[in-house]
């Protein structure tokens, strides 16, 4: 199966489960990876044909950016089944980094896989 990806992905959102977090934004990072075969949009080059990586990165920004999630798991699920159930996307792996978490770790984070390839 063919990937799409966004790499990278930053948006300010407020996560963590300590009293002086709850009242800030931080920066997580994300890197999306989706399966989807791509022949159809490659043949007709029609944007109809694929999965337009503008409008997953617009729905995935506008719900970080609304969330208050405490745990990072909890928040990295709900993005994978947005990434399932709305975009019909077979199989996503995401990488969530929370960098700064640890003052001594350059990344800190979660990686995920779910769907079928
Ligand atoms: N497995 C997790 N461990 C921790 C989390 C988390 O979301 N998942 N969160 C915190 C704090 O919010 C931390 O990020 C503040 O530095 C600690 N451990």
């Amino acid at each position: 199966m063919d990937i799409i990806f966004l790499g990278g992905l930053e948006i300010d959102t407020v996560i963590g489960i300590y009293d002086w977090e709850r009242s800030i934004k931080q920066k997580i990072i994300l890197d999306i990876e989706m399966a989807f075969d791509i022949r159809k949009a490659a043949a007709t080059d029609d944007i109809a044909y694929t999965l337009d990586y503008k409008t997953v990165s617009d729905r995935i920004v506008a719900f970080v950016e609304a969330s208050e999630f405490y745990l990072v798991e909890t928040l990295i699920e709900e993005i994978a089944k947005i990434l399932l159930n709305e975009f019909s996307v077979p199989w996503v792996k995401i990488v969530l980094n929370k960098k700064g978490a640890i003052s001594r770790a350059r990344d800190v984070g979660i990686i995920i896989e779910r769907g079928q390839k």
